[in-house]
């Protein structure tokens, strides 16, 4: 069993797939506290990975994006199998923080103050922007690298400093800005 807060069909709101159909499969619970979560996902329904299943394959989309909450504290390559042989395209949201199972097929990694990163593969780092250094971050070994505003609060400050850092690119939250899931 494992303990899902929620599981819903939208766009890809972020980073590399923005505008992505894809289902959303949100674990409950972190190992961090970062002061500007933006997601309550300590509620939770403990569900077998047939029903995940049945509720991922309710929709039509390919993609499915592993979130939370922390997903690495949940996830194993039973599930990663599961999703494989249901001809879905596996993402992942993580902090990081700790190692995943092989084959996924796309992982997001967004590193945390003060998290220590175990991750040995990345496609994306997407680093939520308070002002930080991002010198630590640009040694991460990704293809990709997105500078997120926080709550879409800075965006004008997170657009200059990728002006002045072009190694990285801007990423939006945009289902906030369309106001959906
Ligand atoms: C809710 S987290 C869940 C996955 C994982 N725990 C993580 O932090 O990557 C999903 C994404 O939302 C970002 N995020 C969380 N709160 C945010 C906020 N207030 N503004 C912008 N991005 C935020 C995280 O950095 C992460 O990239
Ligand atoms: N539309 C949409 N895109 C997202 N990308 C990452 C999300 C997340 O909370 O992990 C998220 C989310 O909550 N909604
Ligand atoms: S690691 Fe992700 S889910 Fe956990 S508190 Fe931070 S932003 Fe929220
Ligand atoms: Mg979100």
């Amino acid at each position: 069993m494992r303990k899902i807060n929620e599981i819903f069909y939208s766009l890809q709101g972020e980073g590399f797939h923005t505008g992505t159909p894809a289902v959303f499969v949100r674990f409950s619970g972190c190992n961090l506290k970062c002061p500007f979560c933006d997601t309550r996902h300590e509620e939770g329904t403990q569900m077998t990975d047939e029903a995940i299943l049945a509720e991922v394959q309710k929709y039509p989309a390919r993609m499915v994006i592993l979130t939370g909450g922390e997903p690495s504290l949940w996830i194993d390559g039973t599930l990663v199998d599961l999703l494989h042989r249901a001809g879905k395209y596996i993402c992942i949201e993580t902090n990081g923080t700790r190692p995943l199972p092989e084959g996924i097929d796309w992982v997001t990694c967004s590193p945390k103050e003060g998290g220590v990163l175990k991750l040995v593969r990345m496609d994306e780092v997407k680093v939520v922007y308070e002002g930080q250094d991002l010198t630590p971050y640009e040694q991460l070994p990704a293809a990709h690298f997105f500078l997120q505003p926080c709550s879409c609060q800075n965006t004008a400050e997170t657009v200059a400093c990728v002006l002045a850092h072009p190694r990285w690119r801007l990423s939006l939250q945009t289902h906030k800005l369309i106001d959906i899931q």
